[in-house]
């Protein structure tokens, strides 16, 4: 069918385009997974760190990681991996001893089969994870500036010069139709249609893309425009449509720990996300552990344990591969109490044998970690891959129906001409977009800032 064939009849049925969609209908929303919903006061400093900091380490994966799979096929069998949900939970759990905290001066080279160590990259200039505000429940109609529009000075160039770059395939898509199509016209009936086309090709979704459109109808129809005057128009729309849900992930340490659960399916980002994120943490002074959740994956182990030594994160590891991740959960966290981890970041499964194994295996961590600390966990992370355009979309359906996500992270920006994903994500779902990552090294992870982002999609400064 010819793409315009296509966008019309979508648009006629008000519809998302089409994702790879699961085979089997979603389950049924999980009872007893009420929001974990915390809304921390403003959390108090930190203490002083703990230890010095590590130098931003690469954070290039140690091991290769599997594509993301379209959809939800069942992966290949391994051992211990068939468990029911009546399995025992606390499977018995090894925890690393908590790496000595690295000196500023570490070795933090990769191990042999990485590439040779590289130079650290540097993190701009203090940064930080924006601070620890409340989560929203609900986006507010308000207009921009969230907190993360305003990052520290000195460093929102050099991450915004990143961002635009990575951005670039996704730019290139959008700005060159515009440019085409609007050089000098007026922008009538036929041209608004246009732009709604382009804008659906984009990966912005049909609801905003025709939420942009009859913005322009209102406020230009009739008048002459130029392309550029359309790029800083659209900007400001999607910046405004984007607004509500850019908000930093809430980190109360008071919650000792605050226990961060990251889902998605696998090969999305999940595991480099929480390396990069432990190490920001680091930086910000924070104790902070990961849990090697994705028991079934021995390389997803490791790349843990790789990255807790870099980052001077401790790293609470299954004894054996398919270990109970729930009870491998319990036991973290309960350490964790002990130790005076102030974050914890829990890994998990991104593929089992289908969803409602994955549910299982998700609802089980929330309902055996609550008998540690009932309040947690306190964020759960959906790590979607931008690669993966409306794919993200079905994805982020179906792990709303399974856990109770309280943000996103939106991976792979470099790698994707799907960017516009991010839109489409903000008016479907209106979850607080808290990261974006634009490449493989902890400071390419950056919270989600709705003015920057929207500039950048349109190639502006
Ligand atoms: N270019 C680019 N690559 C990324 C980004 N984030 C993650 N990756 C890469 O994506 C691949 C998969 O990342 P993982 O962190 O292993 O993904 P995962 O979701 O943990 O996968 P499983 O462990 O299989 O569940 C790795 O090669 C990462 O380096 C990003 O923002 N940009």
């Amino acid at each position: 069918m010819a793409l315009r064939d296509w966008i019309t009849r979508l648009r006629g049925r008000g519809e998302t385009p089409p994702a790879e969609t699961p085979a089997e209908p979603p389950p049924a929303a999980a009872p007893d997974l009420a929001p974990p919903v915390e809304t921390p006061a403003a959390a108090p400093v930190p203490p002083p760190p703990p230890a010095p900091v590590p130098a931003a380490p690469d954070l290039a994966p140690p091991l290769p990681a599997p594509l993301p799979e379209p959809g939800w096929s069942a992966p290949p069998e391994r051992p211990g991996q068939d468990r029911g949900p009546d399995a025992p939970l606390a499977a018995p759990t090894e925890t690393t001893a908590p790496p000595p905290p690295p000196a500023a001066d570490a070795d933090l080279a990769p191990p042999p089969a990485l590439e040779p160590a590289k130079p650290a990259p540097a993190i701009p200039a203090p940064e930080p994870v924006p601070p620890l505000v409340a989560a929203p429940q609900a986006p507010p109609p308000a207009p921009i500036p969230a907190p993360a529009e305003e990052p520290a000075a000195g460093g929102r160039q050099g991450w915004f010069s990143r961002l635009k770059a990575g951005l670039s395939r996704s730019t290139a898509k959008l700005t060159e139709s515009v440019t085409t199509l609007f050089r000098k016209r007026r922008l009538d009936d036929e041209a608004l249609e246009e732009l709604e086309e382009t804008l659906i090709t984009a990966d912005l979704g049909v609801a905003a893309s025709r939420r942009i459109v009859e913005g322009f109808r209102k406020t230009r129809f009739g008048k002459e425009v130029t392309d550029e005057e359309v790029k800083t128009a659209l900007a400001e729309a999607i910046a405004e449509i984007l607004g509500p849900v850019a908000r930093p992930m809430p980190i109360d340490p008071a919650h000792a720990p605050h226990v961060v659960l990251v889902v998605g399916v696998n090969g999305t980002g999940k595991t480099t996300t929480i390396a990069k994120l432990g190490q920001q943490y680091r930086e910000q002074g924070l104790a902070c552990a990961f849990v090697a959740g994705d028991t079934f994956r021995a390389a997803a182990v490791e790349q843990l344990q790789i990255w807790g030594d870099r980052t001077g994160c401790r790293v609470h590891v299954p004894t054996k591969e398919g270990a109970d991740a729930a009870g491998l959960a319990f036991d973290a966290l309960k350490a964790a109490k002990a130790d005076g981890t102030e974050v914890l970041l829990v890994d998990t499964a991104g593929r089992l044998h289908n969803k409602s194994a994955l549910m299982e295996e998700l609802r089980k961590i929330v309902r055996v970690i609550r008998r540690v600390d009932e309040t947690a966990p306190h964020s759960v992370l959906l790590v979607l891959d931008a690669t993966t355009g409306q794919n993200a979309i079905q994805q982020a359906k179906v792990f709303k129906e399974m856990v109770s996500v309280s943000g996103l992270a939106v991976t792979k920006l470099d790698g994707s001409a799907k960017g516009g994903v991010v839109v489409a994500l903000a008016q479907e779902f209106g979850l607080p977009v808290h990261f974006v990552g634009v490449g493989e090294k902890a400071a390419d992870l950056r919270p989600f800032a709705a003015r920057d982002f929207a500039r950048g999609l349109m190639g502006l400064d």
